[in-house]
């Protein structure tokens, strides 16, 4: 029978999946965070015509001619105006950021002249406008500049703060459970028994979670019999989690009871089994509200199948509108055979050739329990299904590792 392909597969996962709630955030707890509204400008930037530089305001028609001496009339500080209207021959010192003086045009920037007393002396001439920033330059009340669904980094917060906005509307938090399985498994940093395996990957998808805009539920470890999974997947019910996320178990083993106990406990499945390495037993479907991705535990597979599946399905829990795929080109820096029907995630390394293009060379093993090999990667080849060899030299398509 075939099997699923990946793009169908993602999007089975995303079907329906829309932008949570929203929530109002301070700004100083915005980051990272996903606009739920477009959000226009509550002020002009700047308010006023204002200086760029210190100098002195003066019209420009006085010195056209220089040098020429003109008589200073007051002083304007930055937050602190000076009110009167400046006329012929007149100047007023000015500082970086302060409003233009009624009356004025330009600035002469203060290396370009010289004082005494009340006096200076302007020995450049200046263009109308020139060190002057207009009213509006940067943006316009009722401007939108901030939308909906864009993550919110640094510079969309400072930009945020100067529109005047303290408080914030970004999309609640996806909540994603989070459930080891395997009789295996102990936490790391104890004194592992004679047949027991770290686990690891809870950690990894967690890191994935928050990474994407989420907020992992730790559900723990849960043992290879039915009572311990049920009880988990209750635990994962109740604390109102959006997503469930299980690791292990999703194969065909007679321990691989995941999925039975899933359906069990009301599981629509959406599918099992797609034509991708690694990763090719996924599990996914619907229990009530929440979605469920049943990973396989083999730690590049779980991963893979995170960054890949979980990753996009957290940003469309969150509105996101501009998602990266993290895809783009390489040629390939050592010879591959043939594919089969599944689509390969070969882990990479990444280098420029002698032109600066990018050039990807998978690593010689493969195995997906590597997970030394996945940190040493910078990048995955992907292979789609069926592709015949391919040789040094040839392009390929990459995703660069972003996790
Ligand atoms: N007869 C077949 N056997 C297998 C098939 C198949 O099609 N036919 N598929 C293989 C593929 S592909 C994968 S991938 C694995 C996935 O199996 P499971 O999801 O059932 O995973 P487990 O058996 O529970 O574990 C596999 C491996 O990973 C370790 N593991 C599990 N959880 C964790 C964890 N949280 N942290 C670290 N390591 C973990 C576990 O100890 C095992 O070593 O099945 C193949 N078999
Ligand atoms: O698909 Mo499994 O994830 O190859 O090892």
């Amino acid at each position: 029978m075939a099997m699923l392909s990946v793009e169908e597969a993602l999007a089975r996962v995303l079907d329906g999946a829309t932008a949570l709630p929203a929530e109002s955030v301070a700004l100083k707890d915005a980051l990272d965070r996903t606009l739920a509204d477009d959000i226009a400008s509550r002020r002009t930037q700047p308010p006023w015509d204002t200086s760029a530089m210190d100098g002195y305001a003066v019209r420009a028609g006085d010195v056209e001619t220089v040098p020429v001496e003109l008589r200073v009339v007051g002083s304007a500080p930055a937050g602190h105006s000076f009110n009167g209207r400046v006329g012929l021959n007149e100047a007023v010192r000015i500082f970086t950021g302060a409003p233009l003086p009624d009356g004025t045009d330009t600035v002469v920037i203060q290396e370009d002249t010289e004082r005494e007393g009340d006096v200076v002396r302007v020995l450049e001439s200046s263009g109308v406008g020139r060190y002057v920033r207009k009213r509006g330059l940067d943006f316009r009340r009722g401007d939108v500049l901030l939308n909906a669904g864009s993550r919110l980094g640094p510079r969309h917060i400072a930009l945020a703060a100067a529109m005047n906005h303290a408080v914030l509307p970004v999309r609640c938090r996806p909540r994603v459970a989070v459930l080891a399985t395997g009789d295996e498994l102990v936490p790391p940093g104890k004194d592992p028994g004679p047949d027991s395996i770290i686990a690891s990957n809870g950690y990894g998808m967690a890191g994935l979670v928050r990474r994407a805009g989420g907020t992992p539920i730790d559900l723990g470890i849960a043992r290879d019999t039915r009572n311990s999974l049920s009880t988990a997947f209750t635990e994962a019910v109740e604390s109102r989690a959006d997503v469930l996320v299980t690791l292990g178990g999703a194969s065909v083993g007679e321990h691989d009871i995941v999925q039975d106990v899933l359906q069990a406990h009301g599981l629509e499945l959406g599918f099992w089994k797609i034509a991708m390495r690694p990763g090719k037993p996924l599990i996914f479907g619907r229990l009530g509200n929440m979605r469920v991705l049943g990973m396989p535990g083999n730690p590049v597979s779980s991963m893979v199948c995170g960054r890949l599946f979980m990753v996009p399905l957290i940003h469309a829990l969150l509105g996101r509108r501009d998602p990266q795929t993290g895809e783009t080109v390489a040629r390939l820096g050592g010879d591959v055979g043939a594919n089969d029907q599944r689509q390969d995630y070969l882990r990479a390394r990444l280098s420029r050739d002698e032109a600066g293009g990018l050039v990807a060379t998978p690593f010689a093993r493969q195995d997906s329990s590597m997970l030394a090999t996945l940190v040493r990667a910078d990048a995955f080849v992907i292979r789609p299904p069926h592709a015949p060899p391919a040789q040094a030299g040839d392009p390929c398509r990459v995703l660069i590792m972003d996790f």
